[in-house]
């Protein structure tokens, strides 16, 4: 299927809703089992990835992800190139309700040869895999100044049968209260569309940002595998 129609499974005025009250979102189906089942093999594949961290040794957690190299697999490729132009209009909402600069133009590429001028050149795309015990600490994927302020998550395994725990985890810093923290299950082959730094938050005095980090709950069984899409390039 061509990747724009992927994308029609999905009710983006719902999505954008939702996104604005909570800061993430489920998409509808993006990718088939089979392609599912595909992409977590390449991680095995080293060819394809610029390079590997190792999340304990850096403290982020637990597990391992690679970065792929900016040959990207079509598949992936194209879901990042369909995906821009949908949460675009999103990320220029926020960035007026807030204020702010909204230097995103219209295409992707455009979008991209700025990071790249500015020095953040390097593939950011993911891919990611857990066994049991390990997980993923609370954090944000900023890599520079130059920072696309929603990104996505695809879960390319069946929770609850191949594997347990895992869930996403989300908190918001609420200001002078407690975070409120959020957990989902990834279906596989949905996505989850969420923040990288904050959502607007209405105020008294009309909307403020609230932070936001995300990171993966303990898995308990099994294996779990998930691609990452980012919309700015890293340093
Ligand atoms: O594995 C996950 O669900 C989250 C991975 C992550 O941190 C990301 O996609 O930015
Ligand atoms: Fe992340």
């Amino acid at each position: 299927m061509p990747a724009p129609s992927r994308l029609d499974g999905t009710d983006w005025t719902a999505l954008s809703g939702e996104l604005d009250e909570h800061g993430h979102a489920l998409t509808g189906p993006l990718l088939t089992p089979a392609e599912c089942r595909t992409l977590a093999a390449l991680f095995d594949e080293p060819e394809r990835f610029r390079s590997t961290v190792d999340m304990a040794r850096h403290r982020f957690g637990s597990g391992r992800y690679r970065y792929f190299t900016h040959e990207l697999p079509t598949l992936v490729g194209e879901l990042r190139e369909a995906c821009y132009p949908r949460l675009l209009p999103i990320a220029r909402d926020w960035a007026a309700r807030l204020g702010a600069p909204a230097p995103w133009p219209d295409e992707l590429a455009e979008w991209l040869a700025m990071c790249h001028a500015a020095g953040q050149a390097k593939s950011a795309q993911i891919l990611l895999r857990y066994g049991p015990g390990d997980w993923n600490a609370l954090h944000r994927d900023v890599f520079g100044d130059l920072l696309f302020p929603l990104q996505v998550v695809i879960g390319l395994d069946v929770p609850g049968t191949d594997y347990t725990g895992g869930e996403f985890v989300m908190t918001e810093q609420r200001p002078r209260a407690q975070s409120r923290g959020s957990a989902t299950t990834l279906p596989q082959g949905h996505g989850l569309v969420f923040t990288t730094r904050e959502r607007p938050v209405p105020s008294r005095r009309g909307w403020s940002a609230g932070p936001m980090r995300h990171g993966v709950s303990t898995v308990r069984s099994g294996r779990r595998h998930t691609l990452g899409l980012v919309f700015h390039d890293a340093a």
